[in-house]
């Protein structure tokens, strides 16, 4: 099957198998759609991160292939935890994968404020890791991802350690970059709610091993703030979603 037309990437027939013997990811094929929002929804072990890791290159297939239709796409990824470097600043956190793709000092700093400003942290860009929130410094990952403006932005569960507050707040700031700057994004999580509220389209994964066993699309408005998020057409999209999810665990 050639990689579906609009797709920024496309997986076929693909299978992971770690060395100890592990199969995680059997025949998986996925088209995510150049600049959706795609969630990955499924139970702890069915294969989630392993997918967004083979896309990232991070872990090799087994067998199959992954299409990027468009030559050298730019990806961004978010891991769930922040992954800061202690002894730099948030500025200079932001900076780095500029750094590592050759741009001069003042350039980055530049577009590591203009990122840093863009997820509300402009003031605190002198600061170290160890004086910022777990919030901020999911942030600062965020603006970290962003800064080499990718096409395709991977996120692994990355708002999983947060407090509720924060991840509401936190999923309404990435809502907000993702509209303003159409990314392409694939979100791993656990949570029914989070995916929906996120996402264009949810694919929900069995384990055993981990292959997809629903793909739902999310018809929702496009402004997705507080009022969606406590309506009864969210309450309804999160029940299609949850049963989805409880037949991928019995499967
Ligand atoms: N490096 C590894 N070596 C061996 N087995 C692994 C490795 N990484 C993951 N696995 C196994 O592969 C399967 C899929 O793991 P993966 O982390 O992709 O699942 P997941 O859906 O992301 O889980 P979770 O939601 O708990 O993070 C699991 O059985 C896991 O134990």
């Amino acid at each position: 099957m050639p990689p579906a037309g609009g797709a920024v990437v496309s997986l076929r027939d693909v299978t992971k198998r770690y060395p100890n013997g592990t199969l995680a990811v059997e025949g998986l094929d996925l088209d995510i759609a150049a600049g959706s929002f795609v969630s990955l929804l499924g139970p702890s072990g069915c294969g989630k991160s392993t997918v967004l890791r083979m896309m990232a290159g991070l872990a090799p297939l087994t067998a199959g292939h992954i299409a990027w239709p468009q030559a050298a796409p730019r990806l961004g990824f978010v891991f769930q935890e922040p992954t800061l470097m202690p002894w730099q600043t948030a500025l200079d956190n932001v900076a780095l994968p500029l750094k590592l793709s050759g741009m001069a000092r003042a350039g980055r700093h530049r577009r590591a404020r203009e990122m840093l400003a863009l997820v509300g942290l402009a003031e605190a860009a002198g600061r170290y890791p160890r004086e910022l929130s777990g919030g901020m410094k999911m942030r600062v990952s965020i603006a970290r991802a962003l800064a080499t403006e990718p096409d395709l932005l991977l996120l692994d569960e990355p708002f999983a350690a947060l407090d509720e507050i924060t991840r509401f707040r936190l999923n309404n700031d990435l809502l907000r970059l993702w509209e303003a700057h159409r990314f392409s994004a694939v979100f791993v999580t656990h949570s029914v709610f989070e995916s929906v509220y996120l996402s264009q389209r949810v694919v929900v994964m069995a384990a055993g091993p981990g292959r997809l066993f629903a793909d739902l699309p999310i018809e929702a408005p496009a402004a997705r703030d507080e009022a969606f998020r406590t309506s009864p057409h969210y309450a309804a999209l999160c029940r299609t979603v949850s049963e989805a999810l409880a037949g991928g665990m019995a499967a």
